[in-house]
């Protein structure tokens, strides 16, 4: 992992914060279920660091939007999620599950079967879209947008002025589509978005300012409504070092909830043999009731051990009536729980760091609150989570206090975040050639120098990949682009400059340039889908399972592809000075090792899945027919 030596330190943790003028930037926790706005009140006390009420007096507000296809308005929060149970058609929630993910995705066609609204494919970008009961289409941004409007409001409302600047939170897992989407929702809300920074690490953040001269590593386990995400930091002297991050962008309280609904559901239709599962689950009213009365009971059930799940007249004037035990829930949600577990140990792997390094663990999002979670978290880690801090205000807490970092307000507060997953493009045979390894510091920039593989090339197809495998058909395609109009050079001679510049949001930007022509071309990464919690559990656990083989496939293409552009050299050489190198009795011979050698080369790679040849045996051949294509030339040479 990069690890700066030269990283700004804070001169002296007693040194007073230095206030100059700027205009104020909000911290808004943009989340699945609830959405919070805090700011810094005064930018000498950090503890002054407030989350705003919104205008029913409460300090979340639910991130649901309720649009009205009758007269084209819509409300947002708590309002909203008054009127779903007559509304479930036009009353979306939890869409920042969907923001950034192609409709294919297999989470999201999960995901379809328990919403009471309709999810569209979107036809240019083939993305997941909203549909409300009239057909008109609404992206996730837009949705989240219509809750960055609401915040910016409250925040206007309360300070008395206008607002247009802000740091949005998003998980750290999110990859480059749904960070740019994020980032688009706050442009259209009418905000300039200064940073996007990771949920985990806004978190600690907050934890380690408000907790005086904090220094440490801590562990920040996060399961909100809809992502999960675990990071560990390293805090000292003012420096918010991430070492590692790793997480699910679709695992959260919603899954627990869909599985407690489920329950209920089986419940009733086992009690009430004359009511269909399939009438029931398409009552798009009732399963609203059932899922508002689902979330209740699992929230209880954090305080008490048992609760009744009571909804009258669910369907043919029949009644729910259910008790349910904490130790139920416990049982039912146990696979979920554990899902959770090899994300905390990839990421301490990652950081090379023990369970009982970590001196505090802070627990972030709702669903922290489930004692089983909490005991869960305690085994993991060896000791108990961090009291103090409150799971639904510190992740806008700590955006807050990013934007007084990035306003000027606040000083002598660095901030280190990572990038989740390694980052690089497509070589010659399918390889993957990393340029930036997951877990770097960002902002980042690196160059690497590429060639062609054949000769004469004029153009090469840069394709950029993200994942942990040594191949390129195991990892995620996340954007493409052409580099045209390369003179025709023999293979291998042209130099390409590949370079990846990671901004301090995550986002990323590729391009490519030849030195010989100077021709360019750059893509800002946007990809074509999200990557699915299966697909991002297979990177990694494919990866470490894979390792051996992959690095020897990709030694043994490295290797072969070495040879070639040897061969092919020592070939044009042969081609280019004939009439010298004739004159020597050592042609014919030296000439006749020179085929056989390509003919090796040839066979090689016709059968490049066989790997009971040893690529030695070509790299032997090799390097002797470039020391007797020496010995030729000097024969020659003195002839
Ligand atoms: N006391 C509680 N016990 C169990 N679950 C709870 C409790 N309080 C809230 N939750 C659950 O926590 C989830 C919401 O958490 P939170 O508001 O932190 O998420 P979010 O920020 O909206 O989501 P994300 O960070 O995933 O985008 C919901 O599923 C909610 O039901």
């Amino acid at each position: 992992m990069l690890r700066p030596s030269s990283r700004l330190k804070l001169c002296s943790p007693r040194m007073p914060f230095a206030r100059w003028a700027s205009s104020k930037v909000i911290g808004i926790d943009l989340g699945t279920t609830n959405s919070a706005v805090a700011y810094i009140r005064d930018p000498l006390d950090l503890k002054s660091v407030t989350v705003i009420e919104n205008d029913e007096g409460k300090r979340t507000t639910p991130s649901v939007v309720g649009f009205d296809v009758k007269n084209g308005s819509y409300t947002v929060g708590e309002a909203a999620k008054r009127q779903a149970l007559i509304n479930p058609e036009n009353t979306f929630y939890a869409t920042k599950r969907l923001i950034g993910r192609a409709f294919q995705d297999k989470e999201i066609q999960k995901d379809l079967l328990h919403v009471p609204f309709k999810v569209i494919e979107n036809p240019t970008n083939k993305h997941a879209y909203l549909s409300t009961s009239t057909g008109e289409a609404k992206s996730p941004s837009e949705i989240g947008s219509a809750v960055l409007s609401y915040l910016k409001r409250t925040a206007e409302n309360y300070l008395n002025e206008e607002i247009n600047k802000a740091v949005i939170t998003v998980p750290a897992y999110f990859n480059d589509s749904q960070r740019q989407a994020t980032k688009e929702a706050g442009k259209m809300a009418g905000l300039k978005v200064l940073r996007v920074v990771n949920e985990p690490t806004a978190a600690a953040l907050s934890f380690g300012l408000n907790t005086s001269e904090y220094s440490g590593i801590i562990a920040v386990y996060d399961l909100g409504g809809g992502t999960f995400d675990i990071s560990i930091l390293d805090i000292e002297g003012g420096v918010f070092e991430v070492r590692s991050t790793n997480g699910d962008t679709h695992l959260g309280g919603e899954d627990f909830d869909n599985v407690l609904i489920g329950y209920v559901v089986n419940k009733f239709v086992e009690a009430n043999t004359e009511v269909s599962k399939e009438a029931l689950t398409k009552n798009r009213e009732a399963m609203q009731r059932i899922r508002a009365a689902a979330e209740q009971a699992k929230i209880d059930l954090s305080h008490v051990k048992e609760t009744r799940i009571n909804i009258p007249f669910i369907e043919n004037n029949k009644h729910i009536n259910l008790l349910i035990k904490e130790h139920e829930l416990d049982d039912m949600t146990m696979t979920l729980i554990e899902k959770t577990i090899p994300p905390v140990k990839r990421a301490m792997k990652d950081a090379e760091i023990e369970p009982e390094e970590v001196e505090e663990v802070i627990l972030v999002g709702g669903m922290t609150r489930m004692p089983r979670i909490r005991s869960v978290v305690s085994d993991v880690f060896g000791r108990e989570p961090n009291a103090s801090v409150n799971p639904d205000e510190t992740v806008a807490l700590g955006a807050a206090i990013q934007g007084g970092v990035l306003s000027g307000e606040i000083k002598n507060v660095l901030l280190l975040d990572v990038t989740p997953l390694t980052l690089g493009i497509e070589t010659y045979g399918g390889v993957f050639s990393p340029l930036i390894p997951r877990n770097t510091t960002v902002p980042v920039k690196k160059t690497e120098v590429f060639s062609t593989g054949v000769d004469g090339q004029t153009g090469v197809d840069i394709r950029v990949f993200q994942g942990e495998r040594g191949l390129v058909k195991d990892n995620k395609l996340i954007g493409d682009f052409k580099l045209a109009g390369i003179e025709p050079m023999p293979k291998g001679v042209p130099q390409i400059g590949v370079t990846f510049d990671i901004d301090a949001d995550g986002i990323i930007n590729v391009s490519a340039a030849e030195t010989g022509t100077g021709k360019e071309n750059s893509i800002t990464v946007i990809a074509n889908s999200g990557l699915t919690e299966e697909e991002v559990n297979r990177l990694v656990e494919d990866a470490n399972a894979n390792r051996e083989l992959d690095n020897l496939i990709r030694q043994r293409v490295e290797l072969i592809t070495k040879a070639d552009i040897m061969i092919s050299d020592t070939e044009n050489a042969f081609k280019r000075f004939k009439q010298t190198i004739i004159k020597s009795p050592l042609y014919s011979e030296v000439l006749s090792e020179l085929r056989s050698t390509r003919n090796m080369i040839t066979d090689f790679k016709a059968n490049e899945s066989d790997l009971s040849t040893d690529v030695n045996d070509v790299k032997k051949a090799t390097d002797q027919v470039q020391k007797r294509a020496m010995q030729l030339f000097q024969d020659a040479a003195k002839k």
